[in-house]
């Protein structure tokens, strides 16, 4: 293992642009076609490696939920601080594949709402193992990749935050050129719902994929692109949590915001904007307007997000 350190990851917030579901494997998951993008804000992630006397050895998991959003009329699952954690599970997948951990201590600050379709669990499960690497100094290798999205559909893809087309259940990632950053306004109204409720919810058929006309067209003009595609889990969504359908018509209403849209499985929401200033505007008024909502303005990066943080000196080790 490396010298002993502390690194800081973050674990950006991921926004499906679009999400059509085109059909359901024999074992029950769906096949989706997605575009997702991420923001400049989410959660942290930090793990150090300490030398301590005696050594010890394992996992040492910190959650720390002090920042999630907690208001009167909320209702968000509660995010396990032990081995449910998806960063605990993803240390262990590391210990696995990669090789034995000794004295690790992964921190998790939480800043998204959990269970609003902004992939909180999944990017931090990714971050963690890209805390792993750096700490160690080993590479994730192909094999650990392809496997994390036994830990959750969405793992992959956050592995690296980058505008991704995700097909198969998520796992079969392609690069996608977005034409330049998008301003966004993110909002969760306060109420969470569980992904396997809404794709159970979800009636009819299955849509077409995206088409590659419209991939193309989002490096050129990525707004006007993305208002040809869809969420095909809105329907289904809004009938399990009726706040989304306020918080779309409330994010549409907003000043400047060119297309709203429902991220994920909900109960999240976007609103793109052609311009930061009045995606913060909207936002800050949106927020006066419904302080029980959770509101964020941020950028989906089109050149992906940069997540080392800085580096912080080491704490000593409390187990
Ligand atoms: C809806 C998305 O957010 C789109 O990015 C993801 O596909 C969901 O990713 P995730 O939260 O990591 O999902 P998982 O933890 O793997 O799956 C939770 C549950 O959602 C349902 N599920 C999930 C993904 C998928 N492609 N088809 C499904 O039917 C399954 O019932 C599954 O048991
Ligand atoms: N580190 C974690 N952060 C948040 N939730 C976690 C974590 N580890 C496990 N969970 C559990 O995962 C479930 C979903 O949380 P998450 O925030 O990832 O949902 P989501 O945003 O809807 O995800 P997705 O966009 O991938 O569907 C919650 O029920 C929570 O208890």
């Amino acid at each position: 293992m490396a010298a002993p350190g502390v690194v800081v990851e973050l674990a950006p917030a991921k926004v499906n642009l679009c999400l059509h579901v085109t059909g359901r494997r024999p074992d029950g998951y769906h096949r989706l076609d997605t575009v997702v993008a991420f923001a400049e804000l989410g959660d942290t992630v930090s793990g150090d490696t300490v030398s301590v006397e005696p050594a010890v050895d394992g996992i040492f998991l910190r959650v720390s939920s002090g920042l999630m959003p907690v208001g009167k009329g909320m209702t968000a699952p509660v995010v396990p601080a032990a081995v449910d954690n998806l960063v605990w599970r993803a240390a262990a997948l590391w210990g696995r594949e990669a090789g034995e951990l000794r004295a690790v201590r992964l921190t998790v600050d939480k800043r998204l709402p959990a269970g609003a379709g902004l992939g909180g669990g999944s990017s931090d499960a990714a971050a963690a193992l890209r805390a792993l690497s750096r700490l160690t100094g080993r590479p994730l290798g192909a094999r650990l990749r392809r496997n994390t999205v036994g830990l959750g559909a969405d793992v992959p893809m956050c592995l690296e935050p980058r505008p991704w087309r995700a097909r198969g259940i998520g796992e079969r990632l392609q690069p996608v050129a977005l034409g330049r950053d998008l301003p966004v306004v993110l909002v969760w109204p306060g109420r969470a719902v569980a992904t396997p409720a809404v794709f159970r919810a979800r009636s009819g058929g299955f849509g077409p994929a995206v088409p590659e006309r419209v991939l193309e067209h989002l490096a050129t003009d990525p707004l006007s692109a993305l208002a040809e595609l869809r969420n095909d889990l809105t329907g289904a969504a809004c009938a399990v949590e009726p706040a989304i359908a306020e918080a779309i018509a409330a994010v549409g209403g907003l000043d400047g915001c060119r297309l709203a849209r429902m991220s994920g499985s909900g109960s999240a929401v976007f609103g793109l904007f052609d311009d930061g200033a009045a995606a913060t505007v909207a936002a800050a008024a949106l927020q006066d307007r419904r302080p029980g909502w959770w509101v964020r303005a941020g950028v989906l990066r089109a050149a992906g997000i940069d997540t080392r943080l800085e580096r912080r000196p080491v704490a000593p080790l409390t187990a």
